[in-house]
Order: structure tokens, then C-alpha cells, then sequence
């Protein structure tokens, strides 16, 4: 497939912000920690930063409070907007969804739509099958809607992503993520401006997605078009909540709360959110090498000088023992995130959780791989092969159906 056809298109139009508010989730060591918002702060450069208001000084808040702010926000929202079945569980939003029920009597342009949305489904799906085989598969035990929600959403994800990592990223300015955005708002309300915009158009009028998830990926785009180093790890969670948490939160209200979980919603989204974050600092040290060639390091640069490294040492790409112990704690830190993932996933809707063991357990071997190439990931690309991609498929599987009866 062309990526240039799916990708090439360039949004119109202006922007809007996002908002961050306050609390937290797991400290920048992957540690659970629950305070409130009198509480006292752990470590970190930046959390202990003053923020001066006038006459009078304020704790700065840290990344990881604005982003549980945002993870209570959508936890309320879902619990808000989800029409709840007697069980409680979340199912469509008939309301919004009627437009396009094709079981209802419709005029010719209404039948016209449904067909162009059936199409626009289907190109979803096969673009997931193209660039997320393993992915694609797990969802198609979902049901159909929910299926082609993720799907919508998977391509929305890719195609922000492409803005800045892909073949026309050079000519992308902030005026054509300001445009990309005003284009999620328009779909939002309704005005899809292509295909793909119409299919996560109907589907977030479906399910009680909100907005905000999506806007701070596009946010985390616009991070990536300014910046290429990041002082402390509190700069770099921010980052990761932008590109990838937000997609953690986006995916939760389709792939629904087990109606038998006794988890809370919040904390169902909080394994989300660390699902995320683990994605992404996993991409991170898989891709040092490809990174500092473009100039990139996500690496914390309080971090790599408290381990005795620079951006040099990462530009002469020498695997030395300074490195592979600093790469240690790299590896230890992002394993922390996932196992906070791991205790969420049994609080989702059964037929959510294969793919998403499916995509933890592959993911999480990314680490084991940067490990097994001796902390090389200046000239090695980790990756998983096909027979343990292969033998992760029935773990995960066990996995999902172990949840089933925890939760029950
Ligand atoms: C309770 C619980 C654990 C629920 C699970 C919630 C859930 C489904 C979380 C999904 C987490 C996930 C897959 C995050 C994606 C993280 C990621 C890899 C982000 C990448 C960003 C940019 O990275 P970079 O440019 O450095 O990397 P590349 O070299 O370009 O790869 C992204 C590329 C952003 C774009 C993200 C996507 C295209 C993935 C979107 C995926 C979905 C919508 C489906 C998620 C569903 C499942 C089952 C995995
Ligand atoms: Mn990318």
C-alpha cells in the first residue's frame, strides 16, 4: 500500500489547546504511589521546581500529576457518558449511534453513507493488517463495532504519527498539526473530511471517547517538531503520555469495562495509561541508534550524566560497561510500567483482553531482545521473531481467560 494515499493529506484550518490538570500514578521509577493533592513530592528536579504566581510560590506540578488529572477526567467521563446495561457495562451510545444504525429505516443518502462507511471500515482494517498484523488479529475476536472502532482509531494513530515520522515530514510546520487538529474537532462534531476521518467520526460517536486523548497526541507531535532532548524523566513521561498513553486512553472506552471487574474504572485506565508509557520507552531504547542519527536522544540527559554519558557517547554508538549498566536501569523502568499495565488488563471486557496481553507480552520481549543483543541498540534493531511472536499468541490467550475467572 501507498503510504503517500493514506498519509498525504493535508488538514485545513486552525487549533485549539489542551488542558492538564492535577494528581499522579506511578512515580518516575514505575513505583505505584497514591497521595493526595496535599502530599509531598518524591526525587525529581522538576517536581520540586518552584512555579511563581505573583507574590507567592507553588510546587510546580510534575508530568505524572497533570497526567493522572487527565486519567481521572476520562475515568469520570466514561463513567458519565457509557449507557450502562443492567450489568453496568458500557455499551453503545444508541443516541448518537442511530444515524448511521443500518437496522433502521434509512433515505437513499443515508444508505449511501452506510456504504461509504462499511468501505471506510473496511480500508481501517486492512491498513491495521498491513502495519499490525499481530494487532489486527487479536481484535478480530472483538465484536464487529468494537473491531472497528480500535481500528479507526489505530489508523487516526498512525497517520498523526506520519505526519512527523513520515515521508512528508518535512514540510510539516505546527500550522499543519494546528490544521490536523481543528480536523479531529470537525470529525468530532460530525464533519469528517476523508474516509478514515468518517469511520473514527461514527465510532467515537459510539462509544464515550473523548477529545482530549487526541489532542494531546497531536500535542506530542508538536513536542517532536521542537524539541530532541529532554532534561529529566519527568519531561520525557510527559512526552510518552502525549505520543503514546493518550492511546491507552482512547482505546479503554471501546474495548469496554468488564461488567464482573471489581477494578475501578480509574485504575483500569490508569494500567492503560502505564501500557502506554511502557510502549513507548521500549520504542525509545530499541531505537537509540536510528534516533541519534537524526539528531534525537529521548534519553534523560539528568540520567545519562549522573551514569557518566553524553549525547557523544551516544552518537559513537560504543557499547562499553557504563552503557550497558545505564541501559539496565533504562530496561528495569520500563519493565515497572508494564507490570503496572499487567494488573488492569483482567479489568477489561473479555474479548479485549487477548489482543492486549497479545500486544504487552510482544512489546515487553522488545526489552529482553535489547538485552539478549548485549545492550547493542546503537547498530541492532531489537525485535521479536516469528516463532516467539508465535508462542505469545496462547500465553496471552491463558492469560486472558486466567483474567476472566480473577475477576468474576
Ligand atoms: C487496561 C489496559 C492495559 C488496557 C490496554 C489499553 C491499550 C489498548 C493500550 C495500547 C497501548 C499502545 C499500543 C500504545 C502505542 C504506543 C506507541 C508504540 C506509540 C507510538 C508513537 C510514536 O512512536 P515513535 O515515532 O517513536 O515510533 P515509531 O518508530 O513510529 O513506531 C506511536 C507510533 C503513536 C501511534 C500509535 C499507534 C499507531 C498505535 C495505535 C494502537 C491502537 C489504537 C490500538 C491499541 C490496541 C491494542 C490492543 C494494542
Ligand atoms: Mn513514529
Amino acid at each position: 500500500m501507498s503510504s503517500g494515499v493514506l498519509w498525504g493529506v493535508c488538514p485545513k484550518e486552525t487549533t485549539t489547546t489542551t488542558t492538564l490538570l492535577l494528581s499522579r500514578l506511578v512515580n518516575r521509577n514505575g513505583v505505584p504511589i497514591r497521595r493526595s493533592k496535599t502530599c509531598s513530592f518524591s526525587s525529581s528536579s522538576s517536581s520540586k521546581a518552584l512555579a511563581f504566581s505573583g507574590t507567592v510560590a507553588t510546587p510546580a506540578r510534575s508530568s505524572e500529576e497533570k497526567v493522572y488529572q487527565v486519567v481521572l477526567k476520562q475515568a469520570a467521563l466514561v463513567r458519565e457518558q457509557s449507557i450502562s446495561n443492567n450489568n453496568g457495562n458500557i455499551t453503545h451510545n444508541k443516541d448518537k449511534a442511530l444515524h448511521f444504525n443500518p437496522t433502521v429505516e434509512t433515505t437513499t443518502d443515508e444508505s449511501t453513507n452506510w456504504d461509504l462507511l462499511k468501505d471506510a471500515f473496511n480500508r481501517c482494517g486492512e491498513v491495521c493488517a498491513e502495519y499490525a498484523k499481530t494487532f489486527y488479529l487479536g481484535t478480530l475476536i472483538m465484536t464487529p463495532e468494537r473491531r472497528k472502532a480500535v481500528w479507526a482509531i489505530y489508523v487516526w494513530c498512525r497517520r498523526t504519527d506520519e505526519l512527523v515520522d513520515g515521508p512528508n515530514a518535512s514540510h510539516i510546520t505546527p500550522k499543519a498539526l494546528d490544521r490536523w487538529e481543528q480536523r479531529l474537532s470537525d470529525l468530532f462534531e460530525g464533519r469528517p473530511f476523508d474516509m478514515y476521518d468518517a469511520a473514527l467520526s461514527h465510532a467515537v460517536s459510539n462509544y464515550p471517547v473523548d477529545i482530549q486523548p487526541f489532542r494531546d497526541m497531536i500535542e506530542g507531535m508538536r513536542l517532536d517538531l521542537r524539541k530532541s532532548r529532554y532534561r529529566n524523566f519527568d519531561e520525557l513521561y510527559l512526552y510518552c503520555y502525549y505520543v503514546a498513553g493518550t492511546v491507552g486512553l482512547m482505546s479503554v472506552p471501546v474495548m469496554g469495562i468488564s461488567p464482573e471487574s471489581k477494578a475501578s474504572t480509574e485504575s483500569v485506565y490508569n494500567a492503560a495509561l502505564a501500557l502506554g508509557i511502557a510502549n513507548q520507552l521500549t520504542n525509545i531504547l530499541r531505537d537509540v541508534g536510528e534516533d541519534a542519527r537524526r539528531g534525537r536522544v529521548y534519553l534523560p540527559q539528568d540520567e545519562l550524566a549522573r551514569a557518566g554519558l553524553s549525547d557523544e557517547d551516544i552518537f559513537r554508538g560504543k557499547v562499553t560497561d557504563k552503557w550497558r549498566s545505564f541501559m539496565k536501569g533504562q530496561i528495569k523502568r520500563a519493565r515497572m510500567f508494564f507490570d503496572e499495565a499487567e494488573k488492569g488488563v483482567s479489568g477489561l471486557n473479555s474479548a479485549s483482553r487477548w489482543p492486549v496481553w497479545a500486544s504487552l507480552l510482544l512489546y515487553r520481549q522488545i526489552l529482553d531482545s535489547i538485552e539478549a543483543n548485549d545492550y547493542d541498540n546503537f547498530t541492532q534493531r531489537a525485535y521479536v521473531g516469528k516463532a516467539r511472536k508465535f508462542l505469545s499468541l496462547p500465553v496471552a490467550y491463558a492469560r486472558a481467560i486466567m483474567g476472566s475467572s480473577q475477576t468474576a
